[in-house]
């Protein structure tokens, strides 16, 4: 990977600019993007040499784009597939946009090409830490897309975090369940703390600071120790101390373990409907 870093990233059209494309789009901004086009309406500047234009009808005549990256919800992708066609004869496209499958788009595309033009799209789960660099990118690359294209999609993405592939374009179903709603399960994890120092009587500024470090320092701890979780975890735990006492709640079979697992399989189950 200490190569992919050292090449420059390309030139980036980027549909769709919200919580998550932005994240990715700050990460680029900060590495150095070649000259890029942004489209959002919602999106107030951008700096040179990028341009920002308002919708895919807009979109400069020369401008051709090394990748193509969808980042608008998935329900408001059909809007931009005839703009975006002609462009995807020249360059992959990546897609971030939850439940919307590689054959799906493909054929959206296809629908706009000219006879025999096979678009390429790599499928992709980013999650929202990608804006500070730390984000957990997994990816889904067809048969028909070439080894550079893929390296081309891991370079990008490996600018805002970490990344890793699968074979199986199912298996993003449990990706999307895990790593790309999982910063909420964390962020909700820190909510409750917070109440609950609350409840316990603390100020809530105190509250507020002792749950969010808690809850981003573990995350520092578990990321430079290269420590396992569950060692981690026992590194905490004295012989009949307080974190014992509290984790016989938490690792009760009917508690945490039930309770996460239940919701991953909802997720996913939900990633599974969402699919087309
Ligand atoms: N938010 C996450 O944590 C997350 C994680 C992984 C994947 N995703 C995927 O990323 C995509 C975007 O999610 P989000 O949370 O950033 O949503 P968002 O609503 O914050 O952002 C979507 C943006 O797309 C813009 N947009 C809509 N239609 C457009 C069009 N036709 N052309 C250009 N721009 C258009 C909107 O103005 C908006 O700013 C979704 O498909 C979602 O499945 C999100
Ligand atoms: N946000 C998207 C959703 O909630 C996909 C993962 C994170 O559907």
């Amino acid at each position: 990977m200490a190569d992919a870093q050292a090449t420059p990233l390309p030139s980036i059209l980027l549909i769709g600019c919200g919580k998550m494309g932005g994240a990715m789009l700050e990460g680029w901004l900060a590495e150095g993007l070649a000259p890029s086009v942004v489209v959002d309406r919602h999106r107030d500047t951008l700096p040179a040499p990028h341009r920002l234009v308002r919708d895919v009808a807009d979109l400069p005549a020369d401008f051709r784009p090394a990748l193509i990256v969808l980042a608008m919800k998935p329900q408001k992708v059909a809007a931009a597939i005839a703009a975006v066609a002609p462009l995807a004869t020249h360059a992959p496209v990546l897609s971030v946009l939850a439940g919307r499958t590689v054959g799906g788009l493909t054929d959206a595309l296809r629908a706009h090409m000219p006879p025999g033009a096979h678009p390429v799209i790599i499928r992709s789960m980013p999650n929202t830490p990608a804006a500070v660099g730390e984000g957990m990118t997994v990816s889904y690359a067809p048969p028909c897309a070439s080894a550079a294209q893929r390296a081309l999609c891991d370079r990008v993405l490996s600018a805002v975090g970490q990344t890793a592939w699968v074979t199986h374009e199912d298996d993003i179903n449990v990706v999307t369940a895990i790593s790309g709603s999982g910063p909420a399960y964390v962020f909700l994890l820190a909510e409750l703390l917070e109440q609950a120092g609350i409840e316990g009587g603390l100020p809530p500024a105190l509250a507020r600071q002792i749950a969010r470090q808690t809850v981003s320092g573990a995350g520092v701890l578990m990321q430079r120790s290269g420590i396992d979780a569950d060692e981690l975890r026992r590194n905490v735990t004295s012989p009949g101390g307080t974190t014992q006492q509290a984790l016989s709640v938490l690792m009760a079979p009917d508690a945490w373990p039930a309770t996460l697992h239940a919701a991953v399989r909802a997720a996913t189950e939900r990633a599974h409907e969402l699919a087309s």
